[in-house]
């Protein structure tokens, strides 16, 4: 049995892969593959494992249709067509849970750097303009017993809401398509309609799927309805805010600071506003990046990959329809 990985991944995977006796292409190279030549490797192959493919639509499935499984190496699965992987009788893994405290963090580490300005301290001693420091000068604010608005209260949402609880003292209100009623209990978290959600919060983190539905769920207006001392963080997909209306709303000052794990198009251009602004702070999609997390997102996605050459169901499914 033969599996394409397009990336490279962590050894930890790779062993339990090469020590199931798994044959392993892997393109190390740093270009990244296009979708003709994904399909050029797929079909020497009979597992795909994907660390971020783009191209993974009805064609894709109907050419590579010979597929056992294709593991995607993240949990999120927007730009992968599900629905045609499942017509083609394809099973699909991610990696759920495993990196909910990586991501969490990251958040956490985002609404801390820009409620400090820590971005903007760093590059004023690099000015050279440490001078003497007045008590009222370079004043950030506190997160702790503020309001923390989460939008998708789901697995990592929910560590996040957790961290800022217990360590922070913040109030937690959200805003999803169901009630977390366990949240709610665990941390006293209070749904909310959506525009309530954007006047009550202190700092507004997203953790929802980039769908049909939230594509764009922050724009101008969403901006205008926060608080105007509020924080905006997205560490989910870049596609749920609007970033030229995210950097009007920056300039003109309507909200406080925003920190992006995630922007649209990925990588971000060098010469993006963004990077200039001394109240935004931008990551290069490290949410997962940590040893420890990358080694088991690389487990999870092995594991489908076993799972799926042998015939068995994944343990990690998206599309567990596929089984009937
Ligand atoms: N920055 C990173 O490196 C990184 C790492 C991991 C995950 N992510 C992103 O985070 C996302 C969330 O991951 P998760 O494991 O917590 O997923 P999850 O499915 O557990 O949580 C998502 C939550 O969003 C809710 N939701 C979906 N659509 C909604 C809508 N229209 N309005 C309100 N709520 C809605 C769902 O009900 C669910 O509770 C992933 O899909 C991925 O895009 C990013
Ligand atoms: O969805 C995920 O897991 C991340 O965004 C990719 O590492």
């Amino acid at each position: 049995m033969k599996v394409f990985i397009n990336k490279v991944i962590p050894a930890y995977g790779l062993r339990l892969l090469k020590e199931a006796g798994v044959e392993v292409t892997m393109w190390e190279d740093s270009a990244i593959l296009s979708r003709e030549e994904a399909i050029a490797f797929c079909k020497q192959h009979d597992a795909f494992l994907s660390a971020g493919q783009a191209g993974l639509d009805e064609g894709f499935f109907r050419q590579c249709s010979h597929l056992k499984v294709v593991a995607l190496h993240s949990v999120g699965f927007d730009g992968v067509d599900i629905a045609a992987a499942t017509q083609q009788g394809i099973p699909i893994g991610n990696t759920p849970n495993v990196l909910n405290k990586a991501t969490a963090e990251t958040a956490l580490l985002l609404m801390l750097t820009v409620a400090r300005r820590a971005l903007f301290l760093h590059r004023k001693i690099k000015r050279g303009e440490w001078g003497v420091s007045q008590p009222t000068q370079d004043l950030g604010f506190d997160l702790a017993g503020k309001t923390l608005g989460i939008v998708g209260l789901g697995r990592i949402g929910s560590e996040l809401a957790r961290m800022c609880r217990q360590s922070w003292g913040m109030k937690i209100v959200y805003h999803n398509r169901s009630r977390n009623y366990e949240a709610e209990d665990e941390f006293g978290a209070t749904w909310m309609p959506f525009e309530e959600l954007l006047a009550s919060s202190d700092c507004i983190s997203v953790h929802t799927a980039l769908t049909q539905e939230t594509r764009g769920l922050f724009g101008y207006e969403q901006f205008k309805q926060m608080k105007p001392g509020a924080i905006f963080v997205n560490t989910a997909r870049g596609g749920v805010h609007c970033e030229p209306d995210l950097i009007r709303a920056l300039r003109e000052g309507v909200i406080y600071g925003a920190g992006l794990d995630v922007t649209d198009p990925e990588p971000m251009a060098p010469d993006n506003p963004l990077l200039d602004m001394d109240n935004a702070v931008v990551f290069p999609h490290i949410g997962s990046s940590t040893v420890e997390t990358r080694n088991e997102m690389s487990r999870c996605a092995a594991e489908n990959i076993l799972a799926g050459l042998r015939g068995e169901r994944l343990p990690y499914p998206v599309n567990p329809e596929v089984y009937g």
